[in-house]
């Protein structure tokens, strides 16, 4: 295993001090830079997700460019979930569309459990990766349960989420084994990254903020708690995240999360108060800073840097992905700030 222990992303997980605030950002691959346009012409998402060459390239670009705390390996939450025999596609501007939505019994049949073979690319760009990156730590990540069980009763995005839901509330037997089935393939994607050599899993439940607080803990933390705790001899920090989570963010924590990612909208400062001080938090500019100009850009993060003192740990991190409208050079810039910023 190679968790670079000594790295300061990886300090700021454990609570540890060290020489700045790490920063990252989520889907800091991607469309905003035009190296990674450049790469993709004329090669679909999940295909690039497959090619252990081009994944290396795609994770290292931003990592060259902006010099971040850390890579996150290129790859989908639905990479695994296709690997189980579900017919899917990743659309430009839309996201993942599945070919016959999965809404009964018999339609789970069609998700089968994987097994590392299922997803040996993953492991070997990863080992590809670890090799190119040196001193700077890799994150693998998977989507949670929920998250992907709403792509697989939606059948694509949704805003709603009216069938996830009404099968949670109508079918709960049903809903329990299929968020019990995707929880072994997560735990199973995670476990492959782990071997592999990543120095961090982070859980995406993006979506779940679409649940109370009391149907999170019945329904859905019993599946994340069983990916998260099933990764606790690992080694490696979990971090859990989620968009619009700010009931959640102790629910969350308690599911077996190291690091509680925060969207936004919660101060980290009052979230810390609600994880708790045994885990770090992760987060939490608003993706929109990036567009307001570098004076409001540079308030905001010594804002969020200020109110993350408040956690054991602070990961740098935007509230939610990148926008690919975002202009890479403030990126870098910001990445430098931070860096200076909280220079101990
Ligand atoms: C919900 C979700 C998905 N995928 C993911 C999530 C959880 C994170 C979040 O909440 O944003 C996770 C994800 N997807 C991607 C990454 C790469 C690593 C990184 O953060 O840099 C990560 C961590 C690549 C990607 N995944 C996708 C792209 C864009 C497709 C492209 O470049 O052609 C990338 C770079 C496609 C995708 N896949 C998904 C969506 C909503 C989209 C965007 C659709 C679009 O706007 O085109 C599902």
């Amino acid at each position: 295993m190679t968790v670079l222990e000594d790295s300061p992303f990886v300090r700021a997980c454990r609570g540890l001090p060290g020489p700045h605030t790490p920063v990252w950002f989520m889907r800091q691959a991607g469309r905003s830079l035009p190296e990674y346009r450049k790469i993709r012409e004329g090669i679909g998402m999940l295909e690039s997700c497959r090619r252990p060459d081009l994944v290396t390239e795609i994770t290292l670009q931003p990592v060259r460019r902006h010099g971040v705390d850390a890579a996150i390996l290129f790859s989908d939450i639905v990479v695994p979930i296709a690997a189980a025999g579900i017919d899917l596609d990743i659309v430009a501007g839309t996201g993942p569309v599945v070919a016959a939505p999965v809404r009964t019994a018999a339609d789970l049949e069609r998700l089968r459990p994987i097994t590392a073979d299922d997803v040996d690319f993953v492991a070997e760009s990863v080992r590809l990766l670890v090799a190119e990156l040196g001193q700077t730590p890799l994150i693998g990540f998977a989507g949670a349960p929920f998250t992907l069980a709403s792509y697989l009763i939606e059948g694509g995005p949704s805003r709603t989420y009216l069938k996830t839901k009404a099968m949670m509330y109508a079918q709960p037997e049903l809903w329990h084994a299929l968020l019990s089935r995707l929880a072994e393939i997560t735990l199973t994607f995670l476990r492959t990254q782990v071997d592999a050599g990543v120095s961090a899993v982070q859980l995406f439940d993006s979506w779940a903020g679409a649940l109370s607080e009391a149907d999170y803990r019945s329904f859905v933390m019993p599946h994340s708690a069983r990916v998260l705790r099933g990764l606790q001899d690992a080694g490696v920090p979990r971090i859990h995240f989620g968009v619009g989570t700010g009931v959640l963010l102790e629910a969350m924590g308690e599911a077996g999360a190291d690091v509680v990612g925060v969207d936004w909208r919660t101060p980290l400062d009052v979230a810390a108060k609600r994880i708790g001080p045994d885990r770090a938090v992760q987060g939490n500019l608003d993706p929109a800073i990036l567009f307001a100009g570098w004076d409001v850009v540079e308030r905001e993060a010594r804002r969020v840097l200020a109110q993350g003192q408040a956690a054991p740990g602070h990961v740098f991190n935007l509230g939610h992905g990148v926008m690919p409208e975002t202009d890479p050079e403030i990126l870098t810039r910001l990445t430098a700030l931070v860096h200076e910023a909280s220079a101990r």
